[in-house]
């Protein structure tokens, strides 16, 4: 688990915090592991409380440097992945597509985020492990009416087992938080501060600009 923030480094022009959730064994480790390496782990352990993984990304010739918190799904860490939800900008909610109860408690973690996250955070849905057509549970479909109604900025299906829309993932979410940051901070040339804000009364920008066919604009 780490308890402390994570070091700086490197130069930037912006700095997002994005918190990963979603039950236990959806494959929010091996989504970060693919972002941050680009190869699949078979990961054997459960995630204990939060990790973190920093990643820059180019995002029109801005560097966008992505600090991924990855938290427990597992019930009895519930405490201590709440309190990471204040400072983020985004949040990937995440389930797996070939189990449906993992997609039925994507609404109790909408919940945890609009309760203990900041009042305008990102939020996208990911439905992960679509390599796994055979087992599937889930359809896409509901997938982007549970995101349209929750009015989230997008739904999304990733494989992190065959780097499938992983990074598209995340771009968006970098494009969506530098577009609004871009309303907020006329300066862009200065070096970004890590207590960057949310606008107020922003608007979430659907069909951001992502190379895939499992994108929902809802
Ligand atoms: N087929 C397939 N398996 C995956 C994929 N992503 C993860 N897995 C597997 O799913 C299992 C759980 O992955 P983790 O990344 O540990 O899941 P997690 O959501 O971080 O679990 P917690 O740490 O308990 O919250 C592992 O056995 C992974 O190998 C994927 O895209 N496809």
């Amino acid at each position: 688990m780490q308890s402390a923030e994570p070091e700086a480094e490197d130069s930037f022009d912006f700095l997002f915090k994005i918190i990963l959730v979603g039950d236990s064994d959806v494959g929010k480790t091996c989504m970060v592991q693919s972002f941050k390496s680009g190869i699949f782990i078979e990961k054997q352990q459960n995630t204990i409380g939060v990790d973190f993984t920093v990643r820059t990304l180019d995002i029109d010739g801005k560097k966008v440097k992505m600090q991924v918190w990855d938290t427990a799904g597992q019930e009895r860490f519930r405490t201590i992945t709440q309190s990471y939800y204040r400072s983020a900008h985004g949040a990937i909610v995440a389930y797996d597509i070939s189990r449906r109860g993992t997609f039925e408690s994507v609404s109790h973690w909408i919940r945890e985020v609009e309760q203990y996250g900041a009042a305008n955070v990102v939020v996208i849905l990911v439905g992960n492990k679509s390599d796994l057509h055979a087992q599937r549970q889930v359809l896409f479909e509901d997938a982007c009416t549970l995101a349209e109604k929750n009015a989230l900025l997008a739904a999304l299906e990733t494989s992190a087992k065959e780097a499938q829309n992983i990074d598209a993932a995340f771009v968006l979410m970098a494009r969506e938080l530098l577009a609004r940051n871009s309303l907020t901070i006329p300066d862009q040339s200065s070096h970004c501060p890590s207590q960057f804000t949310l606008g107020d009364g922003c608007q979430p920008i659907y069909g951001a600009a992502v190379p895939s066919d499992k994108k929902c604009e809802c």
